[in-house]
């Protein structure tokens, strides 16, 4: 890692500072919107929203889908902050800039980090329109060393080895199936295990096969360097994959999968995800935040 991709405690404070000298939200929740999951931060109420380019410091979303805007409103009466637009490392942004939002959050005080977003299906359980509850991840570009937290440690954020075991909280999860119930979807939802690849181009179907074969559910090209900074800095974490494209694993099939599909398949779902995201935040607890990272 070069020092000038390195990012000083310092620049996430002034981020977080000057966010909190324009809003009087002091969010509990952070949710990161997928592609074509946006409108997630469309049923906040009391809204504050900022472009992320008035942002000090803040990135800037370049894909379709992703709005750039930063939304601070209540939902369910939790204070919550939602990011219409994520960063990926395929836009040439580095690691530390994709996750560059997770710790500003955990200055804001922010305990839980909700993380959506698009995923391929490599399951046979998983169609079109599922939504998968991430039970675990392979994070592919990390496991190369293409890491966020690769570089000095920042201990006032968290430790050098941090242990990832445990990363997506299980109360939430079991929490976020019985909702699903209650709501007439659990015939939509499963657990599995979610993988990023680096993109932007999707699988060949030799890669399919072998993600297949390695135990993936379902790939993706975001959120597993956004659970890493969540769960070093001890943030408690959910995340949704909906369900947008089976993966060609066969050299028959003349099915391809391409973007405009797979947002349609958000705005498709977006009612769902959207009732699923806002219950499960309204009936989840909040511990007292120490926020031990400032
Ligand atoms: O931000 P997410 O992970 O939801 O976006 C997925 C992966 C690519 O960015 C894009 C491909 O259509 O959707
Ligand atoms: N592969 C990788 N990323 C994706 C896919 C896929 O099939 N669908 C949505 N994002």
């Amino acid at each position: 890692m070069h020092s000038k991709d390195q990012i000083s405690h310092d620049d996430y404070q002034k981020t977080a500072d000057w966010l909190m000298s324009q809003t009087k939200h002091r969010p509990q929740v952070a949710i990161i919107c997928g592609s074509g999951l946006g409108m997630l931060a469309d049923t906040l109420k009391c809204q504050d929203s900022f472009a992320y380019s008035d942002i000090p410091g803040f990135p800037q979303s370049t894909v379709q889908g992703h709005a750039g805007r930063l939304v601070f409103g209540e939902l369910k009466g939790k204070s919550c902050v939602c990011m219409q637009g994520r960063f990926h490392m395929y836009e040439g942004h580095s690691l530390l800039k994709t996750t560059f939002p997770v710790r500003v959050f955990k200055l804001l005080g922010v305990e839980t980090l909700f993380v959506t977003n698009a995923a391929g299906s490599l399951a046979d359980g998983l169609q079109p329109g599922d939504i998968m509850i991430i039970k675990d991840h392979v994070n592919f570009p990390g496991l190369v060393g293409l890491n966020p937290l690769c570089g000095p440690n920042d201990d006032k954020f968290g430790p050098r080895f941090p242990a990832m075991s445990g990363c997506y909280d299980k109360n939430l999860r079991c929490l976020a199936m019985e909702i699903a119930k209650q709501l007439g979807v659990a015939g939509l939802m499963q657990e599995g295990v979610y993988a990023m690849v680096g993109g932007p181009n999707f699988e060949t179907i030799a890669e399919a096969r072998l993600l297949h074969r390695l135990g993936v559910d379902a790939v993706g090209m975001s959120t597993a360097p956004e659970v890493v900074v969540a769960t070093h800095c001890g943030l408690r974490v959910f995340g949704l994959s909906l369900i947008t494209n089976k993966v060609v694993k066969s050299y028959e099939d003349l099915d391809s999968v391409n973007h405009e599909g797979v947002l349609e398949v958000g705005r498709l779902r977006s009612h769902t995800v959207q009732q699923l995201v806002t219950e499960l935040i309204g009936r989840m607890e909040i511990n007292n935040n120490t926020n031990n990272a400032a």
